[in-house]
């Protein structure tokens, strides 16, 4: 009777019972055992934020390399994240398996800027044939080349008119080579050129200097899916895409333009190459993914990947050869030398200019603008060593973790520029100046980058000394701090005093 009872009625609930129980196991602890090893999450809706609460996110971030390893796991509110440390790891997941370790994770803020359109937050083939377009057709107009060299140096001039306003009084330079590296873009982007006190080209970069500044609250919304509900805007989400449909209002009145007077025979800009590129692929019915919207969305991420960056190196740069000054000394010898003061240095002169490049490549690598890189994910799960790391996981690729280890600069903590420079005095390229990242998603416009870097901290070098205000002495770490998606310096004041020739 007992055991018709069982049969019957009890049977099928143990079953039923054993058969959740064996998939609660296998989810949250058999699976989770395959996981990279991590600390625990006491409350799951908050995940392990309460171990990243630092200003400094690189020290609880070496803490945790220290205590799991190369590879460990995350919990980013809900989302699992795995974060790879270390060269030999990133060289493993980036560059060796780089197709698998290419994809974005989608993530609800950055999809709704995105719509994962463009290259930054795209993927797959859309993101592959866009980045091998916008390579060709940005080297094309000479990209890292000397043809380009023209446009930067204007700017440079610029720059140095709106420092010699100053009449050597202290001066905040930040906004003014912001300024100087988003026209670069222009340029290059659409062939535009901003005055620096045009209104709407300063409302532009406050929106988007207002968006760098909102990511922590507002991406805190990708991880904590319950905030997105609360009322107001608490997390800035709708005021970060309020200046994000702002920007694009310019870029599609630019597109429009350059539709309306486009002419085959004067593809000179980005803009026009791309609609060239549009009509090709409609003439010949191809399916394309050659749309305006995406034209728009990668105008989009030049400007907010390539303006900041590099203007935070210029000003990181700056700052330190203020409170540098043998640094400085040593550069200005070295630019009064091979260069002299009847013209502006070029890039030709790269390979005189060593001490100089090896001082920009140390600036990348000792203030580190981007510590970590943006989040990676898998198409599919994949076994990384001998871990199992399940589709769409947000994997964050630890570039302080490369760029200030021990084992590969020996004194990662000292600025020493010389470390890029060989005994015989040529400029070192070591593979662990993982700056630019590497592999199949590294920067897209480094070429850019570096010669932006060159061209703007030699030149003023060789125009001004730069000084601390009167009676002060400046040092790098009084400055340091301001971490959000870049690491930039503290606003700081410097004076410019103009170098006698003589
Ligand atoms: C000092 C200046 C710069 C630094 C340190 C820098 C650094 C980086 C890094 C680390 C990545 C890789 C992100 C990832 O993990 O996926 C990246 C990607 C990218 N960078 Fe730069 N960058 C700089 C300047 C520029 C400039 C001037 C441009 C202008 C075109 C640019 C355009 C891009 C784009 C479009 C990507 C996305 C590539 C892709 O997803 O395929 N960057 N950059």
């Amino acid at each position: 009777m007992f055991l018709l009872v069982l049969d019957e009625f009890y049977l099928p609930v143990i079953v039923t019972l054993l058969a959740i129980l064996l998939l609660l196991c296998i989810q949250g602890g058999l699976g989770r055992r395959e996981l990279p090893p991590g600390p625990r999450v006491w409350i799951p809706i908050i995940g392990n934020a309460m171990e990243l609460a630092e200003e400094d996110i690189r020290k609880p971030l070496r803490r945790l390399r220290k205590q799991y390893g190369n590879v460990y796991r995350l919990y980013l509110g809900t989302r699992l994240s795995v974060v790879i440390c270390g060269y030999n790891a990133f060289k493993e997941a980036f560059i060796k398996r780089g197709d698998e370790f290419s994809h974005r994770p989608s993530m609800f803020v950055t999809d709704m800027i995105s719509q994962n359109k463009g290259i930054v937050s795209s993927t797959g083939d859309l993101w592959k044939e866009h980045r091998k377009f916008a390579l060709i057709t940005l080297r094309n107009f000479g990209m890292g080349k000397s043809a380009l060299e023209e446009r930067i140096h204007k700017e440079v001039s610029l720059l140095m008119s709106s420092i010699d306003e100053q009449n050597q009084q202290p001066f905040d330079p930040s906004a003014i080579v912001h300024t100087s590296t988003f026209n670069v873009i222009a340029a290059l982007a659409f062939g535009g050129h901003f005055n620096y006190d045009d209104s709407r080209f300063l409302k532009m970069l406050a929106a988007m200097n207002e968006n760098m500044r909102n990511l922590g609250s507002s991406s805190a919304v990708n991880f904590f899916p319950f905030l997105r509900h609360l009322p107001g805007d608490l997390f800035k989400m709708k005021r970060t895409l309020h200046n994000v449909d702002f920007v694009e209002e310019y870029i599609n009145e630019v597109i429009d333009k350059h539709m309306e007077e486009y002419d085959e025979n004067k593809v000179e800009d980005f803009v026009s190459a791309y609609i060239k590129e549009m009509k090709v692929q409609k003439e010949h019915n191809r399916a394309t993914t050659f749309t305006r919207e995406q034209l728009c969305k990668i105008v989009g991420d030049f400007f907010v990947a390539g303006t900041e960056t590099t203007a935070v190196t210029i000003l990181w740069s700056m700052l330190y050869l203020t409170c540098k000054p043998n640094v400085q000394d040593q550069m200005f010898s070295e630019i009064r030398n091979s260069v002299g003061f009847d013209r502006l240095p070029s890039v030709q002169d790269k390979r005189d200019l060593v001490y100089t490049e090896a001082f920009i490549m140390e600036i990348l690598r000792h203030a580190q603008v981007g510590f970590l890189s943006l989040p990676h994910s898998v198409p599919y799960d994949v076994i990384f060593k001998g871990y199992t790391i399940p589709k769409d996981t947000i994997i964050l690729p630890d570039l302080d973790s490369v760029l200030s280890d021990p084992d590969v600069w020996g004194d990662p903590e000292v600025f020493r520029p010389e470390r890029f420079i060989s005994k015989e005095g040529a400029l070192l390229n070591p593979e662990e100046f993982i700056s630019f990242f590497a592999g199949r998603r590294n920067c897209l416009g480094e070429s850019l980058a570096r010669m932006e870097l060159l061209l703007f901290v030699s030149g003023l070098v060789q125009r001004f000394q730069l000084l601390p205000p009167e009676g002060m002495t400046m040092c790098v770490e009084e400055y340091d701090g301001q971490f959000g998606l870049n690491h930039k310096p503290k606003p700081f004041k410097i004076r410019a005093v103009p170098r006698s020739i003589s």
